[in-house]
């Protein structure tokens, strides 16, 4: 179902920016449906970064368009900025600033902000609040530039690569605010390349590639096998003979290696075609490893989209 332009708290077609001789966005669409979270994913340079900064009304397009609540993000900023929070990749404060101070400052500049001190206890920063911004650690100061951004009870809010540089403890924190955010009916448009985070919070993944999407759907559509078929998944050494295998399985399976020593058999795969592949490695003398059955991760999704891996 595609959803009208009201339902949308964010909408961009067509957008394109380049700088010098590099496309960053080629043409991106997107959708974000209000009160929903959104990430866009995909590898270090895909374009990420551009497209929010051009959402957030910092970067002007070259083509196409964006529109945020319905306005311009360029031309009515003003309208919007109240309405807006934004957390940008790297953070950013004065570096002798308190915590807690920066955070009541940021807290100063809006109409109806939530409490400093209740925003700085739950994201686990109430002991750091007195100590200065350039001596925190970079999971502190990313999770402060979170505070900063939804001081201001944001309707949106733009999250650029929210966990990155986080441990895994303060990652499931800022998971769960995200995941409470969504629950307040709060819009949410995040960036990563950490596939986990996209499948936990996301309700719909916008798979960004060369500044394009590559593909577009909810965790569950993106990962669902093609066209009701299971696929079977398994490591070991590369370059095993498939011809040797596919005899062996019931016919209409398909077997691939999709990269060195990464194999997928699709087809109807039930007791008896796993018990065929792991009896033939058995055969050959190999061990089948991270054998798995049916649903692709995000990480597969892109692999098979475009050949290469998320993570570069
Ligand atoms: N101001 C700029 N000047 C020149 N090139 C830029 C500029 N901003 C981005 N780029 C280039 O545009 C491309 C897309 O960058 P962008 O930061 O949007 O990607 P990204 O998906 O957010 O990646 P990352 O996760 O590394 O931030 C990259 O090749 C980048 O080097």
């Amino acid at each position: 179902m595609s959803p009208n332009a009201d339902s949308l708290a964010v909408e961009v077609r067509g957008l394109s920016k380049r700088f010098g001789d590099t496309a960053a966005v080629a043409g991106l669409d997107l959708g974000l449906e209000r009160g929903s979270v959104l990430a866009l994913l995909g590898p270090n340079g895909a374009g990420k970064t551009t497209t929010v900064e051009i959402c957030e009304g910092f970067l002007r397009p070259d083509s196409g368009r964006a529109r945020v609540l319905g306005l311009d993000p360029v031309t009515r900023a003003e309208q919007l900025r109240p309405r807006i929070g934004v957390m940008p990749q790297g953070g950013g404060a004065y570096p002798g600033i308190h915590a807690a101070e920066m955070l009541r400052l940021v807290a100063s500049c809006t109409a109806d902000p939530l409490d400093p001190a209740w925003l700085l206890d739950i994201l686990g920063l109430s002991a750091a609040g007195r100590t200065p911004y350039k001596r925190l650690s970079g999971g502190q100061q990313q999770r402060l530039s979170l505070a900063c951004a939804l001081v201001g009870r944001p309707e949106l809010v733009f999250l650029d690569e929210p966990t990155a540089g986080m441990d895994p403890q303060a990652r499931r924190l800022v998971w769960e605010l995200i995941a409470a955010l969504r629950a307040d009916g709060v819009s949410v448009l995040l960036t990563t390349h950490l596939m986990d985070e996209a499948e936990t919070l996301a309700d719909r993944v916008v798979i960004v590639d060369q500044g394009r999407a590559v593909a577009e759907g909810t965790p569950d559509e993106l990962t669902a096998p093609p066209h009701g078929q299971q696929e079977l998944r398994f490591r070991s050494q590369p370059a095993l003979d498939l011809e040797l295998l596919l005899a062996a399985l019931p016919e209409g399976c398909r077997a691939t290696e999709v990269r060195s020593g990464h194999y997928v058999v699709h087809g109807a795969i039930d007791p008896q075609a796993v018990s065929t592949v792991t009896s033939w490695c058995a055969h050959h003398g190999v061990l089948a490893q991270e054998l798995r059955v049916s649903r692709r991760s995000l990480e597969d999704v892109f692999l098979e989209l475009t050949g290469r891996e998320l993570r570069n």
